[in-house]
């Protein structure tokens, strides 16, 4: 932590300026300081909502986030509607977003959930329609072709894996296996795997063994998974755990570049846990616009940690993200309100209550 202790000390003398950091970061040759944003709040921001949340809001969320300089985005899922009713229209953005496009500064990816092989040939009727209007591995992804990323869901714990997938761990690696193989074979498509309740399980408790994690993602990388996201699922996560997790990782040979965090702030603690996988060398993390989001299946689990919060936590750091803050901020008081939430986004509403303040400010100057 020596290195985000000296940067800690740097900004506290120098905020809101963060010159001093950037200087910091840009000094260190072996620093990387970009850091890659998946916005799930599409998929997890809104899977739990009962509201029924129309196609078109949805689409407006997923153009909006295009457009603040997020290039992956978790767009749908194609799990049992019976399950997950909220995402019953995911057949639907996948068509729109392959049809049009939206307009971004970075050429996009846009990720979708499939459990098994009778979700990942619902997508694949979307894709038999139009072959040529999405990049594969072998083609990366412009900003007329998007590429596309099917995520598979394992879980670390037996109780959670029945709750969340109705089968155990092994069954439901051995139905992930088939995805992947059918994912790369049929449409050199790109693979990211999650891993839920790393840190914490709504059902086992904190006692979640990072051996096992350690064991189920080498497993995943072994079967071709090009991702391992960590999930928090629960938000039970500590700084202390967070280190201890990743070390083993890291002990059990599994690369940094391999792995994405996915932190739920149910605690308050994501960003702090953030804080610990960065300084890990950890470069990839999930978020979600205005703090939307939950499990289904994690009882009490609030929503992932917020896109605005991150992108200043990463911006106070000198890391870059790529992401327009201010943009971000307008979506999550947008899409909060859509849906009825309050805006979980601590920083979006601070960005948003400058702005007023300094338009008021600047009327009364103009008075
Ligand atoms: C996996 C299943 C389907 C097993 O559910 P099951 O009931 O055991 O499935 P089944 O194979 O017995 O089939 C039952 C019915 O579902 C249909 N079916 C079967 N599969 C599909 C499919 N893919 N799409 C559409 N329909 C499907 C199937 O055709 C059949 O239809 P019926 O004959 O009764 O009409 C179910 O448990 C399920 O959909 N689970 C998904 C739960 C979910 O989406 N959870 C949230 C995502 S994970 C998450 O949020 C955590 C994460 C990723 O964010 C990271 C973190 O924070 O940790």
């Amino acid at each position: 932590m020596a290195r985000f202790a000296l940067l800690s000390r740097r900004l506290l003398r120098c905020r809101p300026c963060m010159h001093n950091a950037r200087a910091f970061a840009t000094a260190t040759p072996s620093f990387d300081n970009r850091v890659k944003l998946v916005e799930v709040g599409p998929r997890d921001g809104l899977q739990n909502e009962k509201m029924a949340i129309p196609l078109a809001t949805k689409l407006e969320l997923i153009e909006r986030l295009a457009k603040s300089g997020l290039s992956t985005i978790e767009a749908g899922s194609f799990v049992s509607p019976k399950w997950v009713p909220q995402m019953d229209n995911s057949s639907d953005i996948l068509q729109h977003l392959l049809e049009h496009p939206p307009a971004s500064p970075n050429p996009l990816t846009f990720s979708f959930l499939a459990p098994n092989l009778k979700g990942l040939n619902n997508a694949f009727t979307i894709l038999a329609q139009h072959p040529t209007a999405f990049a594969t591995e072998t083609a990366p992804p412009t900003k007329e072709k998007p590429g596309l990323e099917i995520a598979v869901f394992a879980s670390a714990t037996e109780s959670f894996s029945q709750k969340n997938l109705n089968c155990d761990i092994a069954t439901s690696l051995a139905r992930f296996k088939e995805v992947i193989q059918s994912a790369k074979d049929t449409h050199s498509l790109r693979v990211r795997a999650y891993l839920s309740v790393v840190l914490g399980c709504p059902f086992e408790g904190y006692d979640v063994n990072p051996h096992r994690v350690a064991e189920i993602a080498t497993g995943l990388l072994e079967m071709g998974a090009d991702e391992i996201a960590l999930g928090d699922t629960t938000g039970m996560g500590t700084a202390p755990r967070t280190k201890e997790l990743l070390n083993c990782l890291r002990a059990a040979g599994i690369r940094n570049e391999d792995i994405a965090m996915h932190f739920h702030d149910t605690y308050g603690q994501a960003l702090v846990n953030t804080a610990v996988a960065l300084e890990h060398g950890i470069r990839t993390f999930d978020c979600s616009v205005g703090g939307l989001g939950g499990c289904p299946y994690s009882p009490g689990a609030t929503g992932n940690v917020a896109t605005e919060d991150v992108v200043y936590f990463m911006e106070t750091l000198g890391m870059e993200t790529g992401v327009d803050l201010d943009a971000v901020a307008d979506i999550g008081q947008w899409i909060t309100g859509e849906i009825g939430k309050e805006n979980a986004s601590t920083v979006g509403r601070a960005v948003l209550g400058a702005r007023k303040r300094a338009r008021a400010e600047g009327g009364k100057a103009d008075a």
